[in-house]
């Protein structure tokens, strides 16, 4: 399989074949013998093993290359499937979600770095594989345990949609010494109608294309979401507003130029799951506008050459869009 596709033609297959998934700000991947320094970079941290049964401490390399080895073979064999997790932009090791699975039920785990602690990347990596699990694994029931004074990952559970069932004693051999754990589960039906009562979001959005056949990028500021990523300038649709509508409000706003008497020309569209929401975005194509175009809100310019759209890090709903407008210019 194309490890490039684009994780939507994902949804047709099933289990998972290698291909990485693309979030807001994550990339979801196969873990690789090459992660073996940054997973004893990021595990050698007692805060970041103290809470978790089977990972030992200190961790060194030779711990790192079993886990990875591990992980491998039990992938192999359709035990269990786990990811490395990676900043899209840093395009750094932040931590691992995964699963192993037992009679149409998986059980959850994940890490994540100190460094990446609090940005929601962990609940960002577990609605992604909790998707890909139900939607492509076709499990029943998903569950975790926590020790219930880990408060950050119990959070990252709730939020994800599971419901405390019981608690239980159980081993954890890493650390010598039997705890209590709180066990929660989410089902199928509970998984279901979470992801039904998702909104749909409609964002127009356009290649401005110059006279030298180069296409307007903005790289969305710190503070928004997706930070950093480059993206076409557009934005939401207000209610009662058509797309075009909308297109010639937000580049008045944004950039400072009258698309009114332009042409918009519908070129593709964009219809992309960020799991918080459905994103469907029309992209239109724009060759005359009035006024020079002027970051208005904060955010960096940039024209760029068909064939170097991809340098640029877009969101992941732009990444079928750039190959279509590069067939065609
Ligand atoms: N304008 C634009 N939005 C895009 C692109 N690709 C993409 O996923 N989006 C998403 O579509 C939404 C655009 O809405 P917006 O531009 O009005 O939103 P915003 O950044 O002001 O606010 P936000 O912080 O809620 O994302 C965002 O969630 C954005 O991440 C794109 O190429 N252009």
């Amino acid at each position: 399989m194309d490890p490039t596709a684009p994780d939507g033609c994902l949804s047709a297959d099933r289990g998972w074949r290698g291909t990485p998934l693309e979030t807001a700000r994550l990339r979801l991947r196969r873990m690789m013998p090459e992660d073996a320094d940054a997973v004893v970079r990021l595990l050698g941290d007692w805060d970041v093993v103290r809470n978790t049964s089977n990972i030992p401490f200190p961790y060194d390399r030779r711990n790192a290359r079993e886990f990875i080895a591990k992980v491998e073979s039990e992938s192999a064999e359709g035990r269990a499937v786990v990811f490395a997790v990676e900043d899209r932009l840093e395009r750094s090791l932040a931590g691992c979600v995964g699963c192993s699975f037992q009679a149409g039920r998986a059980e959850i785990g994940y890490w994540f770095g100190r460094a990446v602690w609090g940005r929601g990347y962990a609940s960002e990596a577990l609605a992604r594989c909790l998707r890909l699990l139900f939607d492509n694994f076709g499990i029943d029931a998903a569950w975790a345990s926590v020790l219930p004074e880990n408060k950050a990952s119990r959070r990252v559970l709730d939020k994800a949609g599971f419901v405390f069932e019981e608690s239980r004693r159980i081993d954890m051999p890493a650390r010598g010494r039997t705890a209590d754990h709180d066990f929660l589960l989410l089902d199928r039906a509970a998984w279901q109608s979470r992801r039904q009562s998702r909104p749909i979001l409609l964002v127009a959005a356009a290649a401005l294309i110059d006279v030298d056949g180069r296409v307007l990028l903005a790289q969305r500021p710190a503070g928004k979401s997706m930070a950093g990523q480059w993206e076409f300038p557009g934005g939401k649709l207000q209610a009662g507003e058509t797309p075009e509508a909308a297109l010639v409000r937000e580049l008045k706003e944004e950039l400072g130029i009258d698309v009114s008497q332009s042409c918009l020309a519908p070129l593709a569209f964009a219809s992309h799951d960020y799991d918080a929401f459905h994103l469907l975005m029309p992209l239109y194509a724009c060759r005359r506008w009035l006024g020079m175009p002027s970051p208005r809100e904060g955010q960096t310019l940039t024209w760029v050459a068909p064939s170097r759209l991809g340098d640029y890090p877009m969101p992941p709903a732009d990444i079928p869009l750039v190959a279509q407008l590069r067939d065609w210019l």
